[in-house]
């Protein structure tokens, strides 16, 4: 079964046409990179997953339904890049990870038990109990990342979408989260990440797609990463950095 499955997704910004007639589709299971140039529309199609934009045409459906009704039922997260959140909220880690219950609790917003081992499950899983007390902006790079992955394992979300996991994050930090990434996939989940680590795609990723405001292809990271297809990308031979 598709879990992301979109057809001719074109979205502008004014003038600015930064995706254009998009098409490609994620199966259940699959950790699957977004490579690109910057501006090439990974975030835009991030945004668009989400509904945060308003595509100009095009379709989008989400576990075969329309993308709303994943959202409402807590099947999709988003872990933006690290500019887009504000850092200095006065939240806890813990705070954050509770968020991903907010759809299970009522108008109270007052943590159940369930919600509370929810929370404490996810923590341990990205292994950062030790520091749930801490404010959010006192964690490293791969840290915040991790917090953001553990929202989204406590509300159950079945796909994560990415948004440079690997920006700002060191090589431990990078290890640990590939390796969450992959064990959240070997349960099913499926896993949409945009990154600039091209030379790690095809180690840990078993689905590619390279974007240039189109998908120019989407396949296997070996068929899809080839020098002829990275030098319509990037305009020239595999780069380490896009
Ligand atoms: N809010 C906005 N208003 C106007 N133009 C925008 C806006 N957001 C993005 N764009 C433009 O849309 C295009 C795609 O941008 P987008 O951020 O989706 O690309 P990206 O591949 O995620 O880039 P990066 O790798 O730098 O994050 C770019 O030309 C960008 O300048």
């Amino acid at each position: 079964m598709s879990v992301i499955r979109v057809r001719d997704l074109t979205v502008s910004y004014g003038p600015v046409k930064a995706l254009d007639g998009v098409d490609f589709d994620v199966e259940a299971g699959r950790l699957c990179g977004l490579v690109g140039v910057n501006g090439s529309g990974k975030s835009t199609l991030f945004k668009a997953l989400m509904g945060l934009v308003n595509p100009n045409r095009g379709e989008i459906s989400l576990f075969g339904h329309g993308q709303a009704r994943a959202r409402k039922e807590g099947l999709i997260t988003y872990v933006p890049q690290a500019e887009d959140v504000d850092w200095t909220f006065p939240v806890s880690v813990r705070d954050v990870v509770l968020m991903g219950r907010y759809g299970y609790m009522g108008r109270s917003r007052r943590p159940s038990p369930a919600d509370r081992a929810a929370v404490d499950e996810a923590l341990d899983r990205v292994d950062l109990a030790g520091l749930a007390k801490r404010q959010i902006g006192q964690l490293s790079g791969g840290q915040k990342k991790r917090a953001f992955v553990a929202r989204g394992i406590a509300q159950g979300a079945e796909l994560m979408l990415l948004d440079e996991p690997f920006a700002g994050v060191d090589v431990t930090s990078e290890k640990l989260i590939m390796k969450l990434l992959t064990s959240l996939t070997a349960e099913g989940r499926t896993i949409l990440m945009s990154t600039h680590d091209l030379a790690g795609v095809p180690t840990f990723c078993t689905q590619a797609v390279l974007l240039h405001h189109s998908v120019l292809a989407s396949g296997t990271p070996a068929d899809v990463l080839t020098d002829a297809n990275l030098a319509q990308a990037f305009g020239g031979p595999r780069q380490e950095e896009a």
